[in-house]
């Protein structure tokens, strides 16, 4: 536990957006984006990387960065996708020719089953709290990239999938009823946290909110598009082209203007979580390594693989 708070208390790379700071801030360089120390470390890969378990293209015509999930067998978030996750969106966000981000999975039928239960599953407090470190970083970095961050569903997309998804700026999902979005927590016995919330209160409001984490609701992508859960609905082979073509509308935005914008809805979410986040990782530990939940845990994972066979 020492170890996790000594690591949180170095945290320092989060919270994209700074408009607050002043129009200055988000106007110091063309696209309204700075530069850090993590930046440094990776701005000289090249624009096209294909890492093993996501993939980045970056067209430089247009300022459109593709990144593909491809991490079979369900893009499960384990602490290693997340740290290739963090590091390939730092790379982006640094990059002055990337203006806007696509996200969408190589799987066919899945986005993202959410966070790997094998993660939270018999792992000591120092790993488990490494790893809800590593899922703040995803949600901070993508819920406040500078970039325009489109997601491309074309899958199911439970839980932290669901978190991943809200976290983009536009939500354009394949029209099948047989795929599954939202936040199922307490379905598995466990329960978001304050932070998976308000990303959904701000995007479908609270009522609905509470119906759909209090029953742990997974929406069909039809009735996901009802509650605004996601914006659009397009046939499967045509999701990640809606998502370009999409952009344009965006970048039609001056840029500043935008990221001013974004930042005036998302920041006050953004700055909770920054100010606590030692102690939702302490929350996170102490409530994961429960017996009863590392029950609730395994039961769930045995009744996914009885559902198999
Ligand atoms: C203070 C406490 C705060 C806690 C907050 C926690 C916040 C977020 C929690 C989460 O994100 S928990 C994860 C929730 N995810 C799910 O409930 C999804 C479960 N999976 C499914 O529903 C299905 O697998 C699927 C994604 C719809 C795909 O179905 P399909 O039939 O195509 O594939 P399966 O046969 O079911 O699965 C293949 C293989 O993957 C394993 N698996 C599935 N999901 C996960 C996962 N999330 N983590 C780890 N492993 C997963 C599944 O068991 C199969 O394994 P094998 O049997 O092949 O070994």
């Amino acid at each position: 536990m020492a170890a996790v708070l000594r690591q949180s208390a170095k945290y320092s790379l989060s919270g994209r957006l700074t408009p607050f700071a002043g129009p200055v801030t988000a106007l110091h360089s063309r696209n309204g984006r700075g530069r850090t120390a993590l930046s440094c470390l990776v701005s000289n890969q090249r624009n096209s990387s294909s890492a093993s378990k996501i993939k980045v293209d970056l067209d430089s015509n247009t300022g459109i960065a593709v990144m593909t999930l491809q991490s079979p067998p369900v893009n499960s978030l384990s602490l290693d996708f997340l740290t290739e996750f963090a590091i390939s969106l730092e790379k982006l966000e640094m990059d002055r020719g990337c203006r806007g981000l696509v996200l969408t999975s190589a799987l066919p039928k899945i986005f993202s089953a959410g966070l790997d239960i094998m993660e939270m599953y018999g792992k000591s407090p120092e790993r488990c709290g490494e790893f809800w470190k590593a899922v703040q970083e995803m949600w901070l970095k993508l819920y406040g990239s500078n970039m325009v961050t489109i997601a491309a569903i074309n899958g199911s997309s439970p839980a932290g999938g669901c978190l991943m998804a809200l976290s983009c700026d536009y939500r354009i999902m394949a029209d099948n009823p047989r795929y599954g979005i939202g936040l199922n927590e307490t379905q598995l016995g466990i329960v978001a946290p304050f932070w998976f919330k308000d990303t959904l209160v701000n995007t479908v409001g609270s009522r609905t909110t509470e119906l759909a984490l209090q029953l742990g609701l997974l929406y069909s992508a039809p009735e996901a598009l009802k509650i605004g859960l996601v914006d659009q609905l397009v046939p499967e082979d045509k999701v990640v082209s809606t998502a370009t073509e999409t952009m344009a509308k965006w970048f039609a935005i001056p840029d500043h203007a935008r990221q001013i914008t974004k930042s005036m809805m998302r920041k006050p979410t953004i700055d909770k979580l920054l100010s606590s986040r030692e102690s939702d990782i302490n929350n996170f530990v102490s409530f994961i390594t429960k017996d009863s939940i590392q029950k609730s845990l395994r039961m769930y994972m045995e009744s996914l693989k009885k559902r198999k066979a």
